[in-house]
């Protein structure tokens, strides 16, 4: 079904979105309509279906045609419990949902055969050609649900000589480089059999006119980029907006919910005029906001919208964990974490500046202990080359500076930009304004994100947090909250008390960390931490800056070559060539008390039944592995049942309802 469905959707799309003209007058009516259901015909139905939705973790509204109004009445809702059941581990291949034969190889030799709930459940509408608002957790599998369907689609035009040449068929726009990089990376791995049929690049505001006319010259199928490079290669004619209206069949917004704070709201308005009436629109979202409202308005026709919440709690090692602590005291509390072991690496810590960062770095390092910066002021070559050494395992801890600005900020920001005279500065600021080190990026294996900072807001909580228990691996999140974060800590709890419904804290005290641990460490911190001056802080931040320029050519050269080499150049090198005193080095035995060395012989236990050290390749991979069902963003959400799913024959009957209503009208 599926595959029928796929196997016309793009020119059935057109002819239905043809049809459909004269009743959707506009984007923002069409969206009402869809968004209208309870109010139409099937209500009583509708209703139960959002009940049993609700049970199951998934919401489906509007979606034109039918969408997911069911015509059983609560029946429906009951009986889904029960037939569910027996369905209860039923998953979804990608052979049931009708891909390409090529894509499908190029799954396997990843490893992956079952779709992830949301692949499961978005596949098949965009398949049907709909405009899809899908709403997922972090590292649940979005960039597949919208890559194979498209790509799916893609080779089927091309198979028929059907493509468009004058401009890319596909846009993805993404918020900032690193995302564009691994879009095209996760694309290009994806055709890694079809590479003559399909053409995806990437470009970005970094790239001279001159690299980003050759990059398009062809033109590629797919293009990767974010809303600011597009808006500016239409103002520039480096792509005609009259070719977008010709070949433009299908348009991605990946990350929605950052887009829009990374102040791309007028690049994307500039695109709107030439986007063709018959592409069709995805909008991709880890957190719901008023912005991927004004989105779907502003780009979407009468959208099926799809969110999947998680179901049930956590499992203990996913709850979030916070340390309580005097702001002066963070060095000391993170140091405790990491020297006696309390905590699972690989480690992943936020601060919210790039002094703060190399500080903590200087700091660690004076105790053995060593990490890497990640942050907007690097190459990006480099950035992208530390974060595939962290994800190799090449080394343990990184602290990164994300994108901590809140959206008022970048708002204020933006107003900046508009000024006539704007500064060298100001011009770097707003290109900076693409970068985004962590949001979305799919570390690999990260154990724990540390809060050494608060974020700004809870979004940045819920992107920060998403950076581990990814890809059926377990994690863990611990904030390190002072007195004056409070406030943004209480945000947080609310923001995750509405999303588990529940009455009590979400974030439970770290339950490994002693007074006495904490005492014990005090002296040797507190002199470490004052030994650490702003000129060892400026030196270290200039010095790794020029290491990384100095780098970055050569990297790009070199590993685009020899992606394996990837320990020739080290990240976490000392900064320092001062030798660790012995003291600092090793924590005498005597210092630390039983429960403490008891809790990190727990973790270190653990990490040695993961087999974290060993990683047999699969796992290296990140795809298989890890506990339970439970803890894995990509199987907690039950798109088709709290209490069991429902069975596919009924979903399948409901999306031949949905054809069958089509058809009707
Ligand atoms: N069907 C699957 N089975 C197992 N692993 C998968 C599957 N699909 C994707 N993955 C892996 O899951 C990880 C997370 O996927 P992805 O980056 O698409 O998540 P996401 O939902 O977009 O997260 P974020 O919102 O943080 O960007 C990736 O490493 C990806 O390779």
């Amino acid at each position: 079904m599926a595959a029928a469905a796929a196997s016309s959707s793009m020119a059935k799309r057109k002819q239905r979105k043809a049809a459909t003209e004269q009743e959707v007058e506009n984007h923002d009516e069409a969206t009402v309509a869809a968004e209208a259901g309870p109010e139409n015909d099937g209500h009583t139905a509708h209703a139960a279906e959002e009940a049993a939705a609700a049970e199951e973790g998934v919401e489906r509204e509007g979606g034109g045609e039918g969408g997911a109004e069911g015509e059983e009445g609560p029946d429906a809702a009951a009986r889904g419990g029960e037939e569910g059941k027996e369905e209860e581990e039923r998953e979804v291949s990608f052979d049931e949902l009708g891909l390409d034969e090529q894509l499908k190889r190029a799954l396997r030799k990843k490893g992956l055969d079952k779709a992830t709930p949301i692949q499961r459940e978005a596949i098949p509408l965009i398949l049907e050609g709909k405009d899809v608002v899908a709403k997922a957790k972090t590292g649940s599998g979005k960039t597949f649900a919208y890559l194979l369907p498209m790509l799916h689609e893609l080779l089927k035009l091309s198979a028929e000589g059907r493509i468009r040449k004058s401009a890319p068929n596909v846009f993805i726009l993404v918020p900032t480089r690193e995302l564009c990089q691994q879009v095209h990376n996760e694309a290009s791995s994806l055709l890694e059999f079809c590479t003559s049929k399909l053409k995806v690049v990437q470009v970005n505001a970094s790239m001279s006119d001159k690299d980003i006319k050759v990059a398009l010259s062809g033109p590629p199928n797919i293009l990767v980029t974010t809303p600011a490079c597009v808006a500016s290669c239409i103002s520039k004619g480096i792509i005609r907006g009259s070719s977008i209206k010709e070949s433009l069949s299908m348009m991605i917004l990946d990350e929605a919910d950052l887009l829009l704070s990374y102040r791309c709201e007028d690049d994307i308005k500039a695109l709107v005029p030439h986007i063709p009436r018959s592409c069709q629109s995805i909008l991709m979202s880890a957190t719901s906001s008023a912005d991927i409202e004004k989105l779907t308005k502003l780009l979407l026709h009468n959208p099926f919208i799809l969110t999947l919440t998680e179901v049930g709690h956590a499992k203990d090692d996913l709850i979030p964990k916070n340390i309580s602590c005097d702001a002066k005291d963070k060095m000391l509390y993170i140091l405790v974490l990491l020297k006696l072991e309390l905590i699972q690496k690989k480690v992943l810590i936020f601060v919210n500046s790039i002094d703060s960062a190399f500080k903590l770095r200087l700091f660690l390092e004076k105790f053995g202990i060593r990490s890497s910066v990640l942050n907007a002021e690097l190459p990006q070559n480099s950035r992208l080359h530390i974060i595939q050494a962290f994800n190799a395992r090449l080394f343990d801890y990184l602290i990164a500076t994300d994108d901590n600005k809140s959206k008022e900020e970048r708002q204020a920001n933006k107003g900046n930009k508009k000024d006539s005279r704007v500064s060298r500065k100001q011009l770097q600021q707003t290109l900076d304004a693409e970068f985004g080190v962590v949001r979305g990026i799919d570390f690999k294996n990260v154990f724990t994100v540390v809060n050494y900072d608060m974020p700004p807001d809870p979004a940045g909580y819920v992107h920060r947090v998403g950076r581990t228990g990814r890809a059926n691996k377990t994690g863990a999140s611990i904030s390190l909250v002072s007195p004056k974060e409070n406030g943004i800590f209480e945000d947080i709890e609310n923001m995750l008390k509405d999303v588990e419904n529940r009455d009590t804290s979400c974030i439970s005290p770290f339950p490994l960390l002693t007074k006495n641990a904490v005492e014990s460490l005090r002296y040797r911190a507190q002199d470490v931490a004052r030994s650490v001056t702003t000129r060892d802080i400026k030196e270290a931040r200039r010095q790794d800056i020029k290491n990384e320029i100095l780098n970055s050519e050569k990297l790009k050269a070199h590993f685009d070559e020899n992606p394996r080499d990837l320990d020739l150049l080290k990240h976490d090198k000392l900064l320092s060539n001062k030798e660790i005193p012995a003291h600092l080095r090793d924590v005498p035995e005597y210092l630390i008390d039983p429960t403490t060395k008891e809790a990190s012989n727990v973790v270190k236990l653990s990490r040695a039944a993961m087999d974290i050290d060993k990683p047999r390749r699969r796992k290296r991979m990140g795809f298989k592995g890890g506990s339970g069902r439970s803890s894995d963003p990509l199987k907690t959400f039950s798109a088709e049942g709290k209490s069991r799913r429902r069975g596919r024959k009924e979903r399948d009957g409901e999306q031949d309802r949905r054809k069958r209503k089509k058809v009707e009208s």
